[in-house]
């Protein structure tokens, strides 16, 4: 079992009377994928906003690569080397590829508005800092021939990958992806599965949030499930499709109007992704 790079211990928020996230425990082992479903409203974007440090935990510990940062703000966590992706990635589409990537870059370095209006050396040294590292990040997305290219010309798939490579443009241990696939045909999503291994085996660990069961089943090595903010399971993507409470929480969720349709019946998920 290799050593875990994130630990959540009890963690939760409320919103008033909302306990949208509740006694989570669970651990993301370093250099795998983990994927975190659950019917809708289970908590999964929440628990993703926790780890970043867009929410303040009411209750519980996260503690990352031996560091307590529980209470860090949202660029204390980038800097510790935690990045994410969001369900729709804002991409400036009037700037190059290259420049937008380079606004992730940014994010970790340290000249300010000041040094920026005044065209002071650091700021010089940062801006070139910032194209090296974009570079890098667009490499390592297959994008470094269209770094030129408006966003906004970019396919689909084109400018799914500028949002992960604006998050990887800050050098990070852990990525964070939030529906990932959403809105890729299957051929576009194939390609994504391809970049995450890759990215993985290039020494990254992946945490993910999707609703497609046939990305879920086929790359993550391990699953945490969540309902009405708990975990309910937690395993391989065979333990976890077996797993009674599963199959019973997605079947629940389905007859209130859940959206676990949006699974393809047919794919290797095994029950959950049929219920
Ligand atoms: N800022 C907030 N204020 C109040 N309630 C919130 C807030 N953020 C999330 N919630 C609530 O917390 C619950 C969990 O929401 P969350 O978005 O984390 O679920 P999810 O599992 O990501 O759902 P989906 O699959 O639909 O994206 C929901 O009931 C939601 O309405």
């Amino acid at each position: 079992m290799p050593d875990s790079l994130l630990e959540v211990q009890d963690l939760g928020i409320r919103f008033g009377g909302l306990h949208a996230v509740r006694d989570v425990t669970a651990s993301l082992p370093a250099g795998q994928i983990t994927a975190i479903i659950g019917p809708n409203g289970a908590g999964k974007s929440t628990f993703f906003n926790l780890i970043s440090g867009f929410y303040q935990p009411t209750s519980g510990r996260i503690r990352f690569a031996g560091e307590d940062i529980t209470r860090l703000k949202t660029h204390e966590v980038v800097s510790r080397g935690i990045a994410r992706t969001f369900q729709t990635t804002t991409i400036y589409k009037e700037l190059t590829v290259l420049e937008g990537v380079m606004i992730g870059h940014r994010v970790r370095t340290r000249a300010g508005l000041f040094d920026a209006l005044l065209r002071t050396g650091r700021e010089r040294r940062d801006q070139a800092e910032s194209h090296a590292g974009a570079m890098r990040a667009l490499e390592r997305v297959g994008l470094a021939a269209q770094a030129h290219l408006p966003a906004g010309a970019l396919t689909q798939e084109g400018q799914k990958r500028v949002g992960i490579a604006m998050a990887l443009a800050s050098d990070p241990r852990l990525l964070l992806l939030d529906e990932p696939a959403a809105g890729m045909n299957p051929e576009e999503t194939v390609n994504l599965m391809a970049l995450i291994r890759e990215l993985v085996a290039g020494g990254l660990t992946v945490a993910l949030v999707e609703h497609k069961m046939s990305l879920v089943m086929g790359l993550a090595d391990g699953i945490v499930v969540l309902h009405h903010g708990q975990k309910i399971a937690q395993g391989t993507p065979q333990q976890v499709s077996r797993d009674p409470a599963v199959v019973e929480a997605y079947l629940g969720s389905h007859a209130h109007g859940g959206q676990m349709g949006q699974a393809e019946p047919g794919q290797h998920g095994g029950e959950a992704s049929h219920a």
